[in-house]
């Protein structure tokens, strides 16, 4: 079996448990990412209702200034809301009227744009009494004083220039008197590994790789004691020495105080290809799975691997949300899950036991579970050198986008989508350092060109998006709601029995939790992909979310027919009888700019093509379509700086750093010849 490699020792009991503020938080008041350890994201209040929907109104917003994708959860505690941005730009306001009260800014270096594979995005951040705790993108965690926004204590989690390509776009959590935080870089090159810390002084108290030691000898580490069990799940030779093998987490972390056991969502393997990775053999411990440790320690204790040799992008680092539910006619302390490989998860979070899953979209690489859980996977969607369809796709059935549980109704709410991607392995791969590293082919020639064409379009027709309730206990959908597109945001649920959710409709959204059925909905001016919260504050319930279109999600839909944002992000509070008013959206953008004639030979943008792939694509979108901007627009003036801008760094204040280390003038000529040639053949359609 999977799940279990030795006998657990006696759980300990949290000395915490019954005195941690975080464990229960006043009604009114929103904690920590998920509410409280549960990470339910469920209000109890109850002010807004069905009946009075109609009232919500804006009672005030404060314009974020960046047009990045703004991905946090805001807090709340005290009369006042905190919110983090891109670069973790962090500012208190007084949530009543919106009023700053602080920003802090940790001056990230803006090199780490290149690193984060969808935008220096933060999801998030951390208070703990007096304090409220960042984790920047350059691996500092950071304590912030909750009245004058000024650092107490910083840490690195992570050595600079330690050949991982290491960040951070998670939130940190404090679980009762530690800080426990990850980090991304999967898809580049790291080896992942989680830690906590003391949160009074910084100091690191437990360390745990979540992929073996890759030269074999010890690290020092509370994960050594089942460095051989992950071991034996690798092969001896292959690329996951040099590239880290992946498995961080970057995103949802949980905790129950009761049981002490700190949850770890894992992400996908790096790289990509277990083929190049491994030797194509192995489980690959612990890439794309739920790991529980001790709290104190940061001991071992279970875990369960949603994709044995993960090879697709699937993470599972997704929301995990505990609760106790009635399954097969006992209570089952449950821990729910809705990774990207499409199922959506139930286990028992005190042991790590498989109590069952199912599948919210359509997926082929699931032949049924064994009896122990362990997925049964099938051969077809292994890499081969043939272009074949593998669903979901890269982006995942459900990404970071917060999933959020109603003890009410029983049911779990996530944005899903369904999507398919057309995979063939690269022959002759080899790693590229700083790069994204998928080991997967974009190219095809001759017949397998015509068979690639044909089954983009099969994963085309597939593509689908909705809010879905999922009941966890029957094992099925309960409701779904359609919506246009991907990128569609986290959500909130109440005791009024409403689900908040940002869509791609560029609107904020209530839903009835029970039927699905539209309460209200507010034009947002940009989709809102975060999720929401609620507060209290003189008798009156707010609901706040985040509104800044961006990500990994708008990467790819910002090409495929997602108008880009006009207006900025922006933070937005709603409560009964609210009159703000949102400025009108600005004109429509004007034409983009006519492009230079195309110079460069056929070879030459060939190379261009590839190199784009290899180094520029994460950014700025597959085949230079959308992106965080999109080079088929650039101006003249971009187009007559283009070679500077990319090995001298001119746009660094942007997030653009300089290539030269990985790219040659020659090479940067190459994707410039590549990217006239795209706008040349896109031009005025
Ligand atoms: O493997 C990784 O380390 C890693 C990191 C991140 C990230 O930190 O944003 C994402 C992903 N993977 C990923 O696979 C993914 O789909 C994704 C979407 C987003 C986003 O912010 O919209 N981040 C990430
Ligand atoms: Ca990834």
């Amino acid at each position: 079996g999977c799940q279990m490699a030795a006998a657990p020792a006696p759980l300990a009991a949290s000395p915490i448990a019954s005195n941690d503020p975080l464990a229960h938080p006043a009604p009114g008041e929103w904690t920590s990412d998920g509410r409280d350890y549960t990470a339910q994201r469920y209000s109890p209040l109850t002010q807004i209702n069905a009946g009075n929907i109609g009232e919500l109104g804006l009672a005030w917003y404060a314009d974020l200034d960046t047009y990045r994708g703004v991905e946090a959860t805001p807090l709340y505690a005290d009369g006042v809301l905190y919110n983090t941005l891109a670069w973790n730009i962090t500012t208190a306001y007084d949530a009543r009227t919106g009023a700053v009260l602080w920003t802090y800014d940790p001056q990230v270096p803006r090199e780490f744009g290149r690193l984060a594979c969808c935008e220096p995005v933060s999801r998030g951040l951390a208070l703990h009494g007096d304090k409220v705790i960042i984790a920047t993108l350059d691996g500092r965690l950071i304590a912030l004083d909750r009245t004058t926004g000024r650092p107490i204590w910083t840490t690195r989690t992570f050595p600079l220039h330690s050949g991982y390509a290491y960040s951070i776009t998670g939130a940190p959590r404090v679980f009762g008197d530690k800080v426990v935080v990850g980090q991304s870089g999967g898809d580049l090159g790291v080896r992942g590994f989680v830690s906590a810390y003391d949160v009074e002084t910084g100091a690191e108290v437990w360390k745990f790789y979540l992929t073996p030691s890759p030269t074999d000898t010890p690290d020092g580490a509370a994960s050594d004691p089942v460095n051989a069990m992950m071991r034996a799940t690798w092969s001896d030779e292959g690329l996951w020495r040099q590239l880290g093998g992946g498995a961080n987490p970057w995103d949802a972390i949980a905790y129950d105080p009761a049981l002490n056991l700190v949850y770890v969502g894992t992400g996908n393997a790096v790289p990509h290809s277990r083929y190049y990775r491994s030797n194509d053999e192995g489980d690959n411990l612990f890439v794309c799975s739920i790991v529980a440790l001790d709290a104190a320690t940061g001991a071992y204790r279970w875990h369960y691997q949603m994709n044995p040799g993960e090879e697709w992008d699937w993470t599972c680092t997704q929301s995990m949300i505990a609760a106790d539910l009635e399954i097969g006619g006992r209570t089952r302390q449950v821990l729910m899950q809705a990774p990207k490989n499409g199922f959506f998860y139930v286990l028992d979070r005190a042991t790590g036991e498989f109590i069952q899953a199912g599948a919210h979209v359509f997926q082929n690489w699931n032949e049924g579970f064994d009896a122990h859980g362990r997925p049964i996977t099938s051969e077809a969607v292994r890499y081969t050198e043939e272009p074949h369809l593998v669903a979901p796709g890269p982006g995942g059935a459900h990404n970071w986008f917060p999933m959020a549980f109603s003890p009410r109704t029983g049911l779990a709410y996530f944005p899903a989508y369904q999507s398919a991607f057309v995979l063939a392995r690269q022959p002759g791969w080899t790693p590229q350092p700083m790069r994204s590293n998928s080991g997967w082919g974009f190219v095809s020639t001759g017949e397998a060109a015509a068979t690639r064409a044909r089954l983009t379009q099969q994963a085309n027709a597939l593509e689908k998006a909705w809010l879905t309730a999922w009941d966890p206990v029957a094992n099925r959908i309960a409701w779904q709601v359609e919506l246009p597109r991907h990128g569609n945001g986290g959500a909130m649920v109440t005791a009024s029995d409403i689900v908040f959710a940002g869509t791609t409709r560029q609107t904020f959204t209530a839903f009835d939790a029970r039927s699905g059925r539209q309460l209200w909905e507010y034009p947002t001016q940009s989709a809102p992909v975060a999720g929401a919260i609620s507060y209290e504050l003189d008798g009156v319930q707010y609901i706040a979310i985040n509104a800044g279109w961006g990500g990994g999600a708008a990467q790819i839909e910002r090409g495929a027919g997602i108008e880009m944002p006009r207006a900025p992000a922006r933070l937005l509070v709603f409560r009964l009888g609210g009159t703000a008013q949102l400025p009108p959206l600005p004109a429509n953008a004007s034409a983009p700019p006519e492009p230079p004639p195309l110079r460069a030979s056929e070879a030459t943008v060939a190379r261009g093509a590839l190199l784009f792939q290899q180094t520029c694509a994460v950014c700025h979108g597959q085949n230079a379509i959308g992106g965080v901007k999109d080079l088929r627009h650039m101006t003249a003036e971009t187009h007559a700086a283009f070679t500077r801008i990319v090995l001298e760094g001119l746009l660094l204040d942007r997030g653009m750093a300089s290539f030269a280390d990985i790219l040659s003038r020659e090479d940067a000529e190459a994707i410039h010849g590549y990217l006239i040639a795209r706008a040349n053949e896109d031009w005025g359609r």
